[in-house]
C-alpha cells in the first residue's frame, strides 16, 4: 500500500512555483497576484482562504483578501467581481464557496472574466474542460490528477467510480478521468444520492474517489482488493485538541488502507493539494496576461 502524499506533493510543487517567482523577479517581471473574496465569518471558509493567502507568502506572489461581511448584496459582491475584472493588477481570483443564502451562486460566477477565473467555476471554463480544450481546472480535481500522474498511478482503461456530483469535485471528475490521455482513460460511473445498491458499484471499482462529506462513510466491504482510494472528504468533528476540532474524511482509512494499493490520507491527502493547484492556475494566469500585455 502505498499512501499518496499530497502534504510532500504541494510542498514539491509550491517550490517548483517558487522558483518559476524567483525567476521573474531575477527578471523584474511583476509577479502573479491572486485575490480571494470570502463573504460571511464561517470558520472553515475563513481557514480556507487564510491557508490560501499564507500559500500565496510562501511561494512570492502577491495576495489580497477581500472580505465582506455575510449581510452583503448580491449587486454590491457584482460591483466588486467587477472591479477585480478591471484591475490589471489582480492576474486570477476566487469567490470562497459557499456564499450566503441571499446571493445566487450562479450569477456571481458567471460574472468572473473567465480569464481571471482561476477556480474553474465559470461555464465558459468548465465547457473548455469538458471539450479538451485548455483552461483552468477547478484546484480539487487538478490535485487528483497531479497525484495520479506523480505517483503514476495507471488509470487507463479502469473503472473509476466517482461518489458525489458537485460542481466543484464529482461533476468535473467524472469529465477529467474520461477524457483521453492520461491520468484518464477511465471507464467512469458517477453515483450521487439516488443511486441504488451503491456497494455493488464501489465493489468492482478499480479507482474510488470519494467527495461526500460523510465521515467513515466508504468501508472495507464496499472496496475490493488493490483498489485506488482517493478521499475528498473533509469533515470538521469536534474533539477535545487545541483546536477544538479534528477534520475527518469520507473513508474508513484504518480498514480500507489494508485492501487498497493507494490511498490519500484526510488531513494531508487532496486538501493541500487543492491549494497547490490555485496557486499553479494564478501562475498560469500571469503568464497569459503577460503574453497578451494586459
Ligand atoms: N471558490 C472556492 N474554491 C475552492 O477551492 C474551495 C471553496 N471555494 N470552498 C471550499 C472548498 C474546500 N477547499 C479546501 C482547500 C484546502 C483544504 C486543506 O488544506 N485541507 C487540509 C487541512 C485543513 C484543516 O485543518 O482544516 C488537509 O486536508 O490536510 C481543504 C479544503 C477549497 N474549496
Amino acid at each position: 500500500m502505498t499512501i499518496l502524499d499530497g502534504k510532500k506533493v504541494s510542498n514539491d510543487i509550491k517550490n517548483e512555483i517558487k522558483a518559476e517567482v524567483d525567476k521573474m523577479k531575477a527578471n523584474d517581471e511583476k509577479v502573479p497576484h491572486l485575490a480571494a473574496v470570502i463573504v460571511g465569518n464561517d470558520g472553515a471558509s475563513l481557514t480556507y482562504v487564510g491557508s490560501k493567502v499564507r500559500a500565496c507568502e510562501r511561494v512570492g506572489f502577491e495576495s489580497t483578501m477581500v472580505r465582506l461581511s455575510s449581510t452583503t448584496s448580491e449587486i454590491e459582491l457584482l460591483d466588486k467581481i467587477e472591479e477585480l475584472n478591471e484591475n490589471s493588477d489582480i492576474d486570477g481570483f476566487i469567490i470562497q464557496l459557499p456564499l450566503p443564502r441571499q446571493i445566487n451562486t450562479q450569477k456571481v460566477l458567471m460574472a468572473v472574466n473567465p480569464d481571471k477565473d482561476v477556480d474553474g467555476f465559470h461555464p465558459m471554463n468548465f465547457g473548455k474542460m469538458a471539450l479538451d480544450m485548455s483552461t483552468f481546472i477547478p484546484a480539487t480535481p487538478f490535485g487528483i490528477l497531479e497525484l495520479l500522474e506523480r505517483y503514476k498511478v495507471d488509470t487507463d482503461g479502469k473503472h473509476t467510480v466517482i461518489i458525489g456530483r458537485s460542481h466543484i469535485v464529482g461533476r468535473p471528475m467524472s469529465i477529467l478521468m474520461g477524457r483521453k490521455g492520461f491520468p484518464g482513460n477511465s471507464t467512469v460511473t458517477l453515483t450521487h444520492s439516488h443511486t441504488k445498491n451503491i456497494t455493488q458499484i464501489t465493489s468492482q471499482a478499480d479507482i474510488i474517489i470519494s467527495a461526500l462529506g460523510i465521515p467513515n462513510f466508504l468501508k472495507a466491504e464496499m472496496v475490493k482488493d488493490d483498489a485506488v482510494i482517493i478521499d475528498v472528504g473533509i469533515t470538521r468533528v469536534t474533539d477535545d485538541s487545541d483546536k477544538g476540532y479534528r477534520i475527518t474524511g469520507d473513508v474508513d482509512f484504518e480498514n480500507v488502507s489494508k485492501k487498497a494499493s493507494f490511498i490519500t490520507p484526510v488531513p494531508g491527502g487532496v486538501g493541500p493539494m487543492t491549494i497547490a493547484m490555485l496557486l499553479k492556475n494564478t501562475l498560469l494566469a500571469r503568464e497569459q496576461h503577460r503574453q497578451h500585455k494586459r
